[in-house]
């Protein structure tokens, strides 16, 4: 390996990837050698081993240490000075993607924490939360089951039956799809939400993604596409999308990237629903056989 330009010094020529092997004074002549950031040189590790103030201050710092803490004997005997394994040590040098998946999840985090103003009576906007509980009603699986059925029972054209059966169907393949992902997934909803929702599942004390938003946007595009033509009520459509979407991470019941997936997932349900559209002839069969 060739060697870096030695800077006079012998302290300071460390770059990401690279560490000088005499840096601190410990070889002081001058040469300078690549070695991996995943292997502590050994005369570090001799230093460490035998210095109480560093051994405290890496048992604090490092997520191999903390991880690891009692439960395996290669890592805890590494205060003494054993190389820590491998495996272990790739934590401390992680991967871009694992960098930005961390940001985008800690910039989660904050902004969701900082949105839930309604999440309690005593927040900020608390005195806003039944209005908002009302929009979570709004979005609930039972009201659409219910109207749906209702709709269907009552409808006497088959363009009205097959709309509404498709509905129906939608929003039983939405149930079962959001409850898959939620079971896969178990992220914990937000430490600020109160789990008083009426109505839930057991996968429903998991929030990724939000089924309000998968709903929402699904259920959206199947009005648009369906039933609401008159542009003032479209709008209507997009903006109580849009509010019931907003109200969960205002409640504090998600994180805002819960919402955000379940309107991309809800968008796409949509186009689930229309490859898998019950046609008149599959209707009247269904109907022909409860008959
Ligand atoms: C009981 C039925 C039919 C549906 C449950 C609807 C529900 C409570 C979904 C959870 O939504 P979030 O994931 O947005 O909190």
């Amino acid at each position: 390996m060739p060697s870096p330009k030695a800077r006079s010094g012998g302290g300071g020529g460390g770059r990401s990837g690279s560490v000088p092997a005499g840096g601190g004074g410990a070889g002081g002549n001058g040469r300078y050698e690549f070695m991996s950031l995943t292997r502590t040189p050994s005369h570090l590790l001799q230093r460490q081993g035998s210095d109480p103030t560093s051994a405290r201050l890496r048992a604090s710092e490092s997520p191999c240490r903390r991880r690891g803490s009692g439960s395996s004997s290669a890592s805890t005997s590494s205060a003494g000075g054993q190389p820590v394994p491998e495996e272990d040590c790739m934590r401390l040098n992680p991967s871009t993607l694992g960098i930005a998946l961390s940001s985008l999840l800690a910039v989660d985090l904050w902004l969701s924490k900082r949105l839930g103003v309604c999440a309690c009576e005593d927040a900020s906007w608390g005195s806003v939360r039944p209005l908002m509980k009302l929009v979570e009603v709004s979005g609930h699986g039972i009201p659409w089951l219910l109207g749906a059925a209702y709709c269907l029972y009552k409808s006497d054209s088959a363009a009205g039956q097959e709309v509404t059966l498709n509905l129906l169907m939608a929003l039983l393949l939405d149930l079962v799809l959001v409850g898959v992902v939620k079971a896969l997934v178990r992220r914990r909803r937000p430490a600020h939400n109160r789990m008083d929702m009426f109505a839930t599942f057991s996968v429903d004390r998991y929030s990724f993604p939000s089924g309000h938003a998968t709903r929402a946007a699904m259920c959206a595009r199947f009005l648009l596409a369906h039933l609401v033509l008159a542009a003032p009520l479209r709008v209507l459509v997009l903006l109580w999308a849009a509010f019931v979407g907003l109200s969960r991470v205002l409640l504090g019941r998600h994180n805002v990237t819960d919402v955000a997936f379940g309107f991309f997932m809800g968008y796409f349900q949509y186009n689930l629903v229309e490859a898998l559209w019950l046609s008149p002839v599959v209707l009247q069969s269904m109907m022909g056989q409860l008959e």
